[in-house]
């Protein structure tokens, strides 16, 4: 961990440095082809003067580390993490590697080498992400108590990189004071392939006030007209700012692949405005370029579908100045951030509202009449869909008369969705956090499961380990099982005795109390069933 590695910045204090090695693709991208992206007609005027561009050309080929999104817990608290070096930059220095953006996200820490491999990162404390995509987040104010106890949906949501910053934002002040309203979140994705990546996010932050949709917008706006207090588009584009990480071609500069990119956007825009509460915030982002996708959007959402402006003060040094001809309206509430002047992959984001009708749907009702407090009969009808085996092999989580949850089984999954969750969750059989699921004959808990919030895992057998173990368990190795007394979460002794043999069968792995993973205990061994995907390369 404390090898030293070479970072360019990605905070706007620190201008970037240009490297040679990082620039694979240079040669292939053109300044007339970015030129051509950067203007609203194919003939018209390129409005950035040569010489930027030319330095924008160079800069959409470099590559910027991410930065650590710190969960609000550990900013906190800095003393719940293991690693000294990110220790010492949150009590020290934070200021100085803060995203001038969005200042609780910060700078990997020099000498913190690959931060994805620490157990910090796999205690769900901090999410990696390209510094610009935190622009979007800004515009939500996902970083203040502003979201909290929101209604949220997220369209365009996998893998969750921001919809993992909402859940936070209207759910972990809940867990830190527990007095405060908590959230929601619908987080959506019309790719299927795309859902299992994006549940992983989401289980990362220990919440379980989400639901998961896999819905075409035009089809969910149909279903959940006028609810949500904010939603976020951050809508398929032609992705140029992902050149530089290999994840687009440089033909996402085409003209023809950005046409069709604006045509679909529309069409999502407008299945956004529907799902929108009068009153309610629609932030539009991209990680793109084009004035077609980005600015001329906000226009489309003025003229067609007439939202307003709906600026964010501290975002204004960021505020767009592409668009020609210029409108105020447009450039008053949008943001860009550009690789050559912040050091980032480069993004758009724009903040816009949606009037006030003259009856403004009562979406509170659907909170409030949550799932628990509903009539027993629907609640009895879903839970006995859950089958007795799966009762009888892992009784200790699935319980169907636990309050805390209420259990959904689908395709031999079974989801626990929060007890506060609205109605239309269950109605319209959205995914919730997955606790168990059955391969072959057997019920396994499922991953998301073990790494839910303190208070949801409270009294389920546990096992605290020491760095080494850790370590061990994150690589996906067998670890020993030779502590019975060793401390559960909670900080009191499991209660075996000296001679007492150790607990056997599923248990949670901790690490300073934070969940880790299952292993299977025999006793002396416990053998390792954190998820593939979870583990430390
Ligand atoms: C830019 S990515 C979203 C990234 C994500 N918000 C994050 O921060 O991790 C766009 C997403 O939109 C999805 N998508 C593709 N077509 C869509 C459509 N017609 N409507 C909504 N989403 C779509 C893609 O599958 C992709 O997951």
């Amino acid at each position: 961990m404390s090898t030293k590695k070479r970072k360019s910045k990605s905070n706007s204090k620190r201008p970037p440095k240009h490297n040679p090695k990082r620039s694979s693709q240079r040669a292939s991208i053109s300044r007339e082809a970015v030129a051509v992206a950067l203007t609203t007609e194919r003939d018209g005027e390129i409005p950035m003067p040569p010489d930027e561009l030319e330095q924008l050309c160079v800069a959409i080929t470099e590559r910027n580390d991410n930065v650590l999104r710190m969960r609000s817990e550990a900013l906190q608290s800095a003393e719940r993490l293991a690693s000294n070096e990110l220790r010492t930059w949150l009590r020290e220095k934070r200021d100085a590697r803060a995203v001038d953006w969005y200042p609780t996200a910060i700078e990997a820490p020099d000498d913190l080498a690959r931060p994805s491999r620490t157990i910090d990162y796999a205690a769900g404390e901090f999410y990696l992400q390209d510094s610009g995509s935190l622009l979007a987040l800004a515009a939500a104010q996902a970083d203040t108590f502003q979201l909290r106890g929101k209604l949220i949906c997220d369209l365009c949501a996998a893998p969750g990189g921001k919809a993992s910053g909402l859940l936070e934002a209207i759910d972990e002040p809940y867990h830190v004071d527990q007095s405060q309203p908590r959230g929601f979140l619908l987080a959506n994705e019309p790719i299927l392939t795309r859902i299992a990546p994006l549940s992983y996010n989401l289980a990362r932050t220990g919440s379980d006030q989400y639901a998961i949709s896999n819905e075409d917008p035009e089809s969910l706006a149909e279903k959940l007209p006028g609810l949500f207090d904010l939603v976020l588009v951050d809508a398929p584009c032609s992705g140029q700012a992902l050149v530089a990480k290999g994840k687009q071609s440089p033909t996402a500069l085409q003209f023809t692949h950005i046409e069709l990119n604006r045509a679909r956007q529309n069409r999502i825009l407008a299945a956004a405005e529907k799902l929108l509460r009068p009153g309610g915030t629609l932030i539009y982002s991209t990680c793109t370029f084009a004035v077609k996708e980005n600015e001329a959007q906000v226009q489309f959402m003025i003229d067609h579908l007439g939202l307003t402006p709906a600026p964010v003060q501290r975002l204004a040094k960021y505020q767009t100045d592409l668009l020609n001809p210029p409108n105020e309206d447009v450039l008053r509430c949008s943001y860009r951030l550009w690789p050559h002047r912040t050091a980032c992959a480069g993004s758009f984001a724009a903040s816009l509202a949606k009037p006030l009708g003259d009856e403004p749907p009562d979406y509170d009702r659907d909170r409030k009449e949550a799932s628990w407090r509903r009539s027993t009969t629907s609640r009895s009808r879903d839970q006995s869909m859950v089958p007795r085996e799966a009762i009888d092999q892992l009784p200790f989580l699935v319980r169907p008369d636990d309050p805390r949850h209420h259990l959904q089984l689908r395709d031999w999954i079974i989801d626990a969705t929060a007890p506060d969750a609205p109605d239309w969750v269950q109605e319209e059989s959205f995914r919730g956090p997955e606790i168990a699921h059955r391969a072959g004959s057997t019920w396994k808990p499922s991953h998301a499961s073990a790494i839910r919030h303190t208070a949801a895992i409270e009294g389920l057998p546990s096992i605290e380990v020491d760095d080494e173990t850790a370590l061990k368990y994150l690589t996906g190795e067998t670890i020993p099982i030779d502590n019975p007394n060793s401390p559960s979460a909670d900080g009191a002794s499991d209660g075996a005795s000296d001679d007492a043999p150790n607990q056997t069968g599923w248990q949670i792995v901790r690490h300073r109390g934070r969940p880790l993973g299952w292993i299977k205990s025999n006793g002396r061994i416990g053998k390792n069933h954190l998820a593939r995907h979870a583990r430390m390369q």
